[in-house]
């Protein structure tokens, strides 16, 4: 079985070990670094990972994924840079860090993939998009394809379209939450309990979810079956189209992708 060593096991990395683990993965074949003892033990005694130094992560995995935040990548490509070579493989999840990045500072040859995964590989249902680095051959794709299938659905894009991506779906879980939590405040606003305005909502986001991807119709035809003539939806629509809303998802998923990019251009030079 392949090694996997996650370098900075926050809120993506442990969901990729937690999904990685419910996906079969043996605990003895998962490795974590992390910056703070404390968190290295909370991570052993929830999962049964070992927390290790860099330099045993890079002996140990076959598979190095970084996972530290895009402003906290200098150090780890320091400490990775005499580690590696080009028999190991580096897969980034940092938004906006371009493998030319990687390339530059780590030793000649050294394959990276860059993969924007989303948090709900927690339970296996991550939408992730990978791009190959300069080094990265079409094995080095199948390996990462391979443990990405673990924990959701993995689609290849151009390198370009990765700050697009990682403004979609990489972000997009936390547009949904918001929406789900304006949508229960709505309830509370109309007299319901809290938990039974949790219930209502929670369900029928999930119902919608699951005609998303179980019909064949497209979501304007799902949303116009809900949408009854002189009905109480269309009156809901009109108070959405009043306030902007599509043009809000718009310009809010346009700024997503516009941080995205300036964190890549943060690491230019
Ligand atoms: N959260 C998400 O939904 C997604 C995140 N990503 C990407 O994943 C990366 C991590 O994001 P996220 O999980 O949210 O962030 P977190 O801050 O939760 O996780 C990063 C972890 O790395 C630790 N860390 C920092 N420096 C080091 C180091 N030198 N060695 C070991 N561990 C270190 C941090 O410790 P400390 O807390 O002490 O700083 C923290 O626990 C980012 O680059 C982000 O762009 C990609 C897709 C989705
Ligand atoms: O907010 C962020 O920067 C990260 C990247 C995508 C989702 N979370």
């Amino acid at each position: 079985m392949t090694v996997i060593a996650v370098l900075g096991a926050g809120k993506i990395g442990e969901a990729l070990l937690s999904g990685l683990l419910h996906g079969g993965h043996a605990p003895g074949d998962l490795l974590f670094t992390e910056r703070y003892p404390a968190r290295v033990e909370e991570l052993t005694a929830r999962y049964g990972i070992q927390g290790v130094e860099v330099e045993d992560a890079a002996k140990r995995a076959d598979v190095l994924v970084v996972a530290v935040k895009p402003q906290d990548i200098d150090p780890v490509l320091d400490e990775l840079a005499p580690l590696l070579g080009p028999s190991s493989l580096v897969v980034s999840l940092c938004a906006g860090l371009p493998t030319s990045l990687y390339e530059r500072r780590l030793a000649e040859g050294v394959p990276v993939v860059r993969v924007m995964p989303n948090t709900p590989m927690l339970v296996g249902e991550a939408m992730s998009a990978m791009s190959a680095g300069r080094h990265a051959t079409a094995e080095h794709l199948a390996v990462v394809r391979d443990l990405l299938t673990h924990v959701g659905q993995v689609v290849e894009v151009p390198e370009g379209q990765q700050d697009a991506v990682t403004a979609l779906s990489g972000s997009g879980p936390a547009y949904f939450f918001y929406l789900v939590e304006a949508m229960i405040d709505a309830g509370i606003l109309l007299g319901l309990p809290r938990a039974l305005a949790g219930q209502l909502i929670i369900q029928s986001a999930v119902g919608a979810a699951k005609m998303l991807t179980e019909s064949e119709e497209h979501p304007v035809l799902l949303r116009e079956a809900v949408t009854s003539p002189a009905g109480t939806t269309i009156n809901a629509i009109r108070e959405l189209e009043k306030h902007g809303v599509r043009a809000a998802l718009l310009d809010a998923i346009e700024a997503a992708k516009d941080r995205s990019e300036a964190l890549g251009k943060a690491h230019e030079s």
